[in-house]
């Protein structure tokens, strides 16, 4: 992996790199923060405060190559959330090439744009539409995608901002704000359910109907990853468990014991009314108990 210097001044470095043989990507160095982010895909893979471990969760058997998702990180899924007709899974801007518009550097954080434009690029979505990113790293991370349906038709997206999050393992994890939630169960197809959800091993695959903030908290590790939705009204709680894992090329062995997703959705179809910008995001915080 060799890299060279995009930017530079005396709060932190963004270098430009290769991941695998021809993806392109930032490797970010802040006073408060370290991250990698990848063109490919338009997605976060690494973000690391000063003072904690990782907090996303990357596999080091992710393939980085054109037409494959990279696993791990914060994968956008976009135009649509899980399988959409015979689409395959979660859209296709995971895995489009953006572009990067800006770099800032301050004080507080690194700030990134990247954004993306197409049409006809999906029979399923054949519609013209502009994509925008704005990543902001520093002790906090915040996520906000634009979306912009840049045709005359109203049209509906369904999307998750998809984050792997590190954990001591899925077993000392658990989401006390998600208790009351109703929720549908994508293994055994039952909806609108509530269950006391005492931890995160898989296989688990759960839409919760929320949209307030949550909170991971990792009793091994004494560590909570708090996550501030912005414009999403579903919580998406994913790890797919050993024997589903080890079917998966790309985790690597052992991998699901390192991570739980939780994913600020919107699951199902939002309107996308023509030549406006709509948003959603997420805000991400580390505390250490
Ligand atoms: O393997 P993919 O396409 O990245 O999807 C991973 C998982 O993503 C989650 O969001 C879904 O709820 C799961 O059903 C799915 O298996």
């Amino acid at each position: 992996m060799s890299s060279s210097i995009l930017f530079a001044n005396q709060f932190g470095q963004v270098d430009k790199t290769t991941f695998g043989e021809a993806i392109r990507g930032l490797l970010i160095k802040h006073q408060y923060c370290q991250a990698k982010i990848s063109l490919y895909g338009g997605q976060v893979l690494t973000w690391q405060p000063e003072e904690h471990q990782a907090v996303l969760w990357l596999s080091q058997d992710s393939e980085f190559s054109p037409g494959k998702a990279i696993r791990g990180g914060i994968p956008l899924c976009w135009p649509w959330f899980g399988p959409y007709k015979d689409g395959g899974n979660h859209g296709f801007a995971r895995q489009q090439v953006w572009q990067l518009d800006s770099i800032d550097v301050d004080k507080d954080a690194v700030t990134v744009i990247l954004s993306w434009h197409g049409e006809k690029v999906h029979p399923l979505w054949p519609a013209a539409c502009e994509l925008r990113q704005e990543l902001v790293l520093g002790k906090e991370f915040k996520q906000t995608l634009y979306m912009k349906n840049a045709g005359d038709i109203e049209l509906e997206y369904s999307g998750a901002l998809h984050s792997y999050f590190c954990v001591s393992a899925p077993e000392n994890v658990d989401i006390k704000a998600l208790n009351p939630a109703k929720f549908d169960d994508k293994l055994t197809g039952e909806k609108g359910q509530t269950a006391i959800l005492p931890h995160c091993r898989g296989p688990l695959d759960r839409v919760y109907h929320y949209d307030k903030a949550v909170q991971l908290v990792d009793r091994h590790w004494q560590r909570t990853i708090e996550i501030l939705p912005e414009n999403t009204r579903q919580w998406v709680v994913w790890n797919p468990g050993t024997a589903t894992a080890e079917k998966m090329s790309d985790v690597h062995r052992g991998g699901e014991h390192e991570f739980v997703c939780v994913e600020a959705a919107n699951s199902q179809g939002q309107k996308l009314p023509p030549g406006r910008w709509v948003t959603m995001g997420q805000t991400i915080r580390v505390s250490e108990h």
